[in-house]
């Protein structure tokens, strides 16, 4: 169905960079937080500030992960533990959580500034998914999820969504955990190797893989088609738009692109 193998009952999609352009967003969040964080520390320990990559740093470390997992898990890439803090830190204090609200402040931001959009094959194939009453899911690790699903026009049609706060409510571990995967499924009322998970993160293709799902398709906006399947990609497209017209012969391509 749909550029999938027959056995795919349901769909489960990420957010960022699946279905909406806010990927880069998050990107371009969480490099002005970590490099502001970053050029302090170097001020008080006398060492040479080093960037936050938005490729490479934000691929393996923050990309599809909950909020304050991408904080420690960069962090512990450089070396550095905080403090835990509080969830009411005020925005900047040097904590995990401090950090993380700034962070949020900031994508919040931009996402007011410059506004959210679908990816149009994304938004074309879901609503082709919906006119055939196929089960449908999102499962995002982000915690704005129904804002940026409402801003970017996808109200209506997703019968299920496992986002960060159902993740908190419901003790999930998130992504490169199967959990929140495996919660949308089952409340699709289908198992595992019934669904296909959509992904453009490399935890979220690990998250996939490590669910036995019926197939797991890495979408490639940033030319990282190698990474993806090395994650647990079954299958790489560049776009949603390849499925339904099955031209998914752009796997295995490398498209130079930004980041995301
Ligand atoms: O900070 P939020 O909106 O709860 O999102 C958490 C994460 O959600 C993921 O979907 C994004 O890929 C990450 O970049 C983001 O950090």
């Amino acid at each position: 169905m749909l550029g999938l193998p027959d056995a795919i009952r349901a769909f489960l999609f990420d957010l960022d960079g699946v279905l909406t352009q806010t990927a880069k967003v998050h990107a371009a969040a969480w490099k002005a937080m970590f490099d502001g964080f970053l050029r302090a520390e170097a001020e008080r320990g006398g060492t040479p500030f080093v960037p936050f990559d938005a490729g490479p740093d934000y691929d393996r470390y923050v990309d599809g992960r909950p909020r304050l997992d991408g904080t420690r898990g960069f962090l512990a890439s450089r070396g550095i533990t905080l403090p835990e803090g509080e969830p009411d830190d005020p925005p900047g204090t040097r904590t995990v959580q401090g950090l993380s609200n700034l962070k949020n402040d900031t994508v919040l931001r931009m996402i007011r500034e410059q506004g959210v959009e679908a990816y149009p094959g994304s938004l074309a194939y879901v609503r082709e998914l919906s006119a055939r009453g196929v089960p449908r899911a999102v499962v995002s690790s982000s915690a704005n999820c129904r804002d940026v699903l409402h801003a970017a026009g996808y109200d209506g049609l997703f019968e299920v969504i496992v986002d960060g706060l159902v993740a908190a409510e419901e003790h999930l571990p998130g992504k490169p955990a199967p959990d929140t995967f495996l919660a949308a499924a089952r409340k699709l009322g289908f198992p595992p190797e019934h669904a296909a998970v959509f992904e453009d993160a490399l935890a979220g293709v690990a998250s996939g893989h490590a669910g036995g799902f019926g197939t797991v398709i890495g979408v490639d906006r940033v030319g990282q088609a190698d990474a993806l399947r090395e994650h647990g990609a079954d299958l790489v497209v560049t776009d949603l738009a390849d499925l339904m017209n099955g031209t998914h012969a752009a796997d295995g391509e490398r498209t130079e692109g930004g980041t995301a």
